[in-house]
């Protein structure tokens, strides 16, 4: 960030938190990726800023597991490591786009993630795989090391060579041009095609070779020779603990338009393909192994209708006969990422609850579901292998991700926090959970983050903020939608969990299906209410803010209320019909709200744009221009709706941040515009605008 922060104090003052100064905000490691070898070794992988501050670097750090020695850092180069995985010898394999030291000729273009591997008594990385489309992800066996991986691979190229010569011959002739013949063509950010994704089979790691000798590159055999477009292999394998069996997502047609998946099995030794889960009115994946490799569990996702929202179960697979049973049946919550505990007798898996992220365990002969953990959200769940200890990373609103150990028979208990560089000392106030009652009895519950000081004395103004999905809920820290910062900024943050959010059954959820201007909304104002009525809540000055499907609920919430003094509206949807056709998966969203020409009705009754003349209070749009999830037309038609009806209004437009802003220059500006914006409609002061935009 190349701004001192308008809202703190002089720049060479000492700041009482990190989140007073945006640029100390920018500069807090932040934890992702956690990896436990089969001998109990534990690698983190930690962002921080490059010395320019252009972007955050990724390097591996080992934990203790035991919380007695400080973390230390494994790996530093300047384009960073990611996806710690360990091999059964204790080598740490990991992905990154750096230079090869002992490569001889300069291969041109971008620097793409090749496979490297760091041997098991330390020393220097060296390079195991490079592909000139890179190497997406890898899965290594747990037993047997075998490792196989994912590489983009151009229509038709049998060998790495014809890969690059084809590559190389659409760019020599400035072809850029894709010529689809499928739905879907775009994911988040990037188009699909014309490389699409494949599995090769590595085996074996192959042997370092003497420092000087140019050692030959790794024999691959492709298991998917058949991928093809829109999504190719897909992106999730994994590899049963003898390496004999790759399981891995594919995804279908399903109608004309539409997409699902199902779980296919491979041999890795014949490349033998059997489709052990296909279920048409599911999507499958997840799939983990057990120890033995006889069994698989994995997500079975029912597809929402118009009438129905999706269900989520665990399946429990035997791999021989494919017979699937459901692991928890009757349990009303949406189970994701199992994993099988170390004698197979159990799987762990995550599941939002009531504003958690919670670690659960289910026994495989019978009984619910048992909630390991009380508070954070988890993700990186690693069991043990002498199953004594889950590993896992744990966020909340009261920290960011670190890395946690959890014991595997303690119910409801909070983890044993490992030491690592993220670790937050002081956060700028203080976090409650707070809840209301909808007008149906619906129970509705919030995080509520107050400034320090905040008290009858000295109200709190308010924002509402909103979170997207909606098949989502607020539980866990982000790093783009930091309540914390705006909390160092002297306001509280309302985080409410309305109808449609995650992990208060499937009747919550029910509530809001095909009706987003209803109990979602009601649900939020319901929650404001509740809170403005604190003596410590300043309820005359109040802003609501969304991002996604929040931002389509801030557009929402803009054409119902002028309660609100402004708006901040992100990525967000505004006429529902232009969304649907334009978004990269737009079978996703028809499911909820029909066809558009034959079934306009939950399309005519909540699209915001209809109600555009309604809007009175000034809103601030934001939207990337690669957003291929939430289109850029969307943004744009809402700034111009705008304008052309005097609303007061800004908009902040990334030409190149896709449905996030990532980068620390822009996310540096997105918080300044954003506080700006709120200075001078919330607290009315003079408006200023940031000087980089
Ligand atoms: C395919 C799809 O649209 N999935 C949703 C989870 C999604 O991305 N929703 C967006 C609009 C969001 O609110 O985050």
């Amino acid at each position: 960030m190349s701004q001192p922060d308008a809202a703190t104090e002089p720049a060479d003052a000492p700041a009482p938190t990190p989140f007073h100064r945006l640029a100390d905000y920018a500069a807090i490691p932040r934890v992702g990726g956690l990896a436990l070898s089969r001998d109990g070794r534990l690698v983190i992988a930690v962002q921080t800023l490059d010395p320019e501050k252009k972007k955050w670097v990724s390097a591996l750090w080992e934990v203790d597991p035991e919380g007695r020695r400080p973390a230390h850092r494994l790996t530093r180069s300047a384009p960073g490591e990611s996806s710690p995985a360990w091999a059964p010898d204790g080598s740490l394999l990991f992905t990154s786009a750096r230079p090869d030291p002992e490569a001889t000729a300069d291969k041109n273009g971008e620097p793409k993630p090749a496979l490297w591997a760091l041997p098991p008594g330390g020393g220097e990385a060296r390079l195991v795989l490079a592909r000139t489309g890179g190497v997406a992800g890898f899965a290594v066996a747990a037993d047997s090391g075998h490792v196989a991986v994912l590489a983009s691979t151009m229509p038709g190229a049998a060998d790495a060579e014809a890969d690059e010569a084809r590559r190389k011959e659409r760019k020599d002739a400035g072809v850029s041009a894709v010529l689809h013949e499928s739905y879907p063509v775009r994911f988040w950010d990037h188009d699909l095609g014309p490389a699409v994704s494949h599995v090769y089979w590595l085996g074996q790691v192959p042997p370092e070779v003497p420092a000087g000798t140019a050692g030959e590159p790794p024999e691959l055999r492709d298991l998917t020779p058949e991928a093809g477009p829109p999504h190719g292999a897909g992106d999730e394998i994994s590899l049963s603990p003898d390496g004999r069996l790759l399981a891995r997502s594919e995804d279908v047609p399903d109608g004309p338009a539409g997409r699902r998946s199902r779980l296919v099995l491979q041999d890795t030794a014949t490349g033998e393909t059997r489709v052990l889960v296909d279920d048409p009115l599911a999507d499958i994946h997840g799939g983990a192994f057990s120890p033995d490799g006889r069994s698989l569990v994995c997500v079975r996702e029912a597809m929402s209708t118009y009438a129905e929202p999706p269900d989520y179960t665990l399946l429990l697979v035997d791999v021989e006969s494919g017979r699937a049973s459901d692991l928890t049946a009757g349990f009303d919550r949406w189970p994701s990422a199992p994993q099988f505990s170390a004698d197979g007798s159990t799987v762990y898996f995550l599941a939002d609850d009531d504003g958690r992220h919670a670690i659960f365990r289910v026994d495989l002969d019978g009984g619910q579901p048992v909630r390991l953990t009380e508070d954070g959200a988890y993700s990186d769940l690693q069991v043990a292998r002498d199953g004594s200890a889950l590993f896992a990373l744990r966020s909340g609103y009261d920290s960011p991700a670190v890395p946690v150990r959890v014991d595997p028979t303690a119910e409801r208990q909070q983890p044993v926090v490992l030491p690592n560089p993220g670790t937050i000392e002081r956060l700028p106030g203080r976090l409650e959970e707070v809840e209301a009652v909808a007008a149906d009895g619906a129970r509705v519950q919030s995080w509520l983050v107050l400034p320090e000081g905040a008290s009858a004395d000295n109200p709190a103004p308010l924002l509402l903020w909103i979170h997207g999905g909606p098949l989502m809920s607020w539980n866990s820290w982000s790093w783009r939608w930091c309540p914390w910062v705006l909390a160092a900024r002297g306001y509280a943050v309302l985080m409410p969990n309305p109808a449609l959010s995650q992990g208060f059954g499937q009747d919550f959820v029910r509530r809001g299906w095909g009706e987003w201007g209803g109990a979602p909304y009601t649900d939020l104002m319901t929650a404001v209410d509740a809170v403005v009525e604190r003596p410590d809540i300043d309820a005359d000055r109040t802003a609501a803010m969304g991002g996604s499907f929040g931002g389509y609920m801030a557009n929402w919430v803009a054409t119902q209320t002028d309660r609100f003094r402004a708006i901040v509206t992100h990525a967000s949807l505004w006429d529902l019909d232009a969304f649907t056709g334009t978004t990269d998966a737009a079978y996703y969203w028809e499911k909820e709200w029909g066809d558009p020409l034959r079934e306009p009705k939950r399309y005519e009754q909540n699209s915001p744009h209809r109600f555009a003349d309604a809007i009175r209070t000034p809103m601030l749009v934001i939207h990337g221009d690669k957003d291929y999830r939430v289109p850029i037309g969307e943004g744009l038609r809402l700034w111009y709706d705008l304008q052309k009806r005097g609303v007061p209004s800004k908009f902040l437009y990334f030409p190149d941040e896709n449905h996030w802003v990532l980068t620390p220059g822009n996310t540096g500006v997105w918080y300044e515009t954003v506080i700006a914006f709120l200075a001078e409609h919330v607290l009315g002061e003079e408006w200023q605008r940031p000087e980089l935009v």
